[in-house]
């Protein structure tokens, strides 16, 4: 079993991509393809296993060595902050963290005159950070989804959340104020695994910057 590979995927928007990408470099797992509520899957003849984990899980996984690689948003791991190798951008899963207000309150507001002020969101950690570089105040409530909603019922004036198309703040009649990280999904690998299972780990980690370094040149 011990030379096996195992990978943390998160189960939501981010696993498709994982896999298509993994395809290009030989990483495939037919089990997966089919509608099933498993959590593994294994490649018996290359000796690989995937597990299915919610996206802020995959950090502790791969931390504590229940998988060697796995790939997460790097606003999870600007949240968590675990000791993590990051060896690769996968240049999937982009989108932005971002502060946003409701557009009427927009209108008659200064971010530059914030000293105070309550924010509602799923990064509690990079919000503090965020705000506490530019000596603002925050009163942070910690939510765990529909973070639009709160200003809509007067939880808090403000939100710090991911936003891709936009249309999530858009529809709830919200704004950007500022972006705080562009985000990427990224490869992590645990540390004993690498030193352990350096052969394979180190070609997983080559052949993907290749892939990926491939799509950079071809994009304009
Ligand atoms: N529009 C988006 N909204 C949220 N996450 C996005 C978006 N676009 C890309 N992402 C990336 O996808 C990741 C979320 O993936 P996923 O959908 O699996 O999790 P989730 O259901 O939002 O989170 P969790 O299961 O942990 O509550 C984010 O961490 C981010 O890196
Ligand atoms: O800019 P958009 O393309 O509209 O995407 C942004 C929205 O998507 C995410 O929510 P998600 O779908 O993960 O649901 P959640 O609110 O339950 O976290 C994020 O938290 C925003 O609400």
């Amino acid at each position: 079993m011990s030379d096996w590979i195992t990978f943390a995927l998160p189960k939501g928007r981010i696993m498709k991509d994982s896999m298509e990408l993994f395809g290009r470099i030989g990483i495939t797992c037919s089990e997966m393809e089919g509608d099933s509520r498993k959590l593994v899957f294994e490649n018996r003849e290359e000796r690989l296993r995937f597990m299915a984990v919610r996206a802020t899980d995959v950090p502790t996984y791969v931390e504590y060595g229940c998988a060697d690689l796995g790939v997460v948003g790097k606003d999870t791991l600007l949240e968590q902050g675990k000791d993590l190798y990051e060896p690769v951008d996968l240049k999937f899963g982009y989108c932005r963290l971002v502060v946003a207000e409701p557009k009427a309150l927009r209108a008659g507001d200064d971010p530059n005159n914030w000293s105070n002020i309550r924010v509602a969101t799923k990064y509690p950690n990079i919000t503090e950070r965020f705000f506490a570089a530019k000596g603002i105040q925050v009163e942070l409530i910690k939510l765990y989804g529909s973070i639009e909603l709160a200003p809509l019922v007067g939880l808090s004036e403000r939100i710090v959340d991911l936003v891709s198309t936009g249309a999530t703040l858009r529809d709830n009649g919200m704004v950007e104020v500022e972006t705080i990280a562009e985000i990427t999904s990224r490869l992590i690998v645990n540390r004993a695994s690498l030193k352990t299972k350096h052969q394979r780990i180190g070609a997983i980690i080559d052949g993907l910057e290749r892939v990926v370094g491939e799509d950079v040149r071809i994009s304009p």
